[in-house]
């Protein structure tokens, strides 16, 4: 589990984290979502304590990441821009982790196994295209087996198959019971891999939810025969039924089984009976861009 709590970061005059609390269980993939400069890479960094914030703290399975006598078993982290020699191979890379961590020699070959790249093992990490980078970087991440693991952008620039492939490893990892996180600034990505978000802006809260949660229902569209006839059934206090079409009314208010349990009482025959959801890159959108002008308006 990570626990962050009022955590707050400054660079000068500027607040770039601002008293930010949040859980992320085990068990669960926690999406934390934000656009460019909202403050999750200072935050990650915080949580491993490569950051000292100005107040609040963090607790990595109930302790300060600080007091853990065996980090890399804690947590494993992936962190953008990580530094490799671009001479070492990937298992020379991946062995001189593990050496200063105890961590044994098959563990390595094991790691290299779980991200597809035993194959090329022995090729020097310069010559890796960047989702070869972000697989080595996963791998290092999951050497000390570790009970959290977060990721920093892990799908930045990968493809459909390597977007797949993280989904597949991270939902994998979060049923085994561990607490996965991973950052990115694309609700579209994000909403693939994660059950649970937390979207900051600004360096703020702006939602903590489920992505199922997160996409707000704008109406049920249905199409009828007898559209002013359902629309005299329906109507009453906070019910909005507006005319899309000869046949087709937008409803807000109601739920879909509502309006056709309505319509099946009074013999009204529904052709279209739908649901219409923001799409949920519209609603981060919407979401981030009020924490903007927020921000504006100070
Ligand atoms: N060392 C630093 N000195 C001064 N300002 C910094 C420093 N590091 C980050 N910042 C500022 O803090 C803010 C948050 O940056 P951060 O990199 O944490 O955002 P982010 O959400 O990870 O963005 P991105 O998606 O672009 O990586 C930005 O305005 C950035 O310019």
């Amino acid at each position: 589990m990570i626990q962050v709590r009022e955590l707050t970061k400054r660079y000068g005059a500027k607040t770039v984290v601002d008293r930010l609390s949040f859980i992320a269980e085990p068990g669960q993939v926690t999406g934390f979502l934000g656009p460019n400069g909202a403050g999750k890479s200072t935050t990650m960094r915080m949580i491993v304590g490569l950051d000292a914030p100005a107040s609040g703290d963090v607790l990595i399975n109930g302790r300060p990441y600080a007091s853990s006598r065996a980090p890399l078993h804690e947590i494993g982290v992936l962190l953008e821009a990580k530094a490799m020699h671009p001479g070492r191979t990937a298992v020379s890379h991946l062995l001189s982790l593990a050496r200063t961590h105890g961590i044994s020699r098959s563990r390595v070959d094991e790691v290299l196994g779980l991200v597809g790249l035993s194959d090329v093992a022995h090729k020097r990490v310069g010559a890796f295209s960047l989702g070869m980078g972000q697989r080595l970087g996963i791998a290092a991440a999951l050497l000390g087996d570790p009970a959290v693991v977060m990721l920093d952008e892990p799908v930045n620039g990968l493809d459909p198959d390597g977007v797949l492939w993280v989904r597949n490893l991270l939902t994998g990892l979060a049923a085994e019971g561990r607490t996965v996180m991973l950052s990115s600034h694309l609700m579209s990505e994000v909403s693939l891999i994660a059950d649970h978000l937390v979207i900051i802006g600004r360096g703020r809260l702006l939602a903590d939810t489920t992505v199922a949660d997160f996409v707000t229902t704008e109406g049920v569209r249905v199409v009828t025969a007898a559209p002013d006839e359902l629309r005299r059934l329906i109507a009453g206090p906070g019910v909005t039924v507006t005319s899309t079409g000869v046949e087709e009314l937008l409803v807000a208010g109601t739920t879909a089984r509502e309006i056709g349990l309505a319509a099946a009482a009074r013999g009204i025959p529904l052709f279209e009976l739908t649901p219409q959801n923001a799409s949920l890159e519209q609603a981060f959108m919407d979401l981030t861009h009020n924490a903007v002008e927020y921000e504006a308006s100070r």
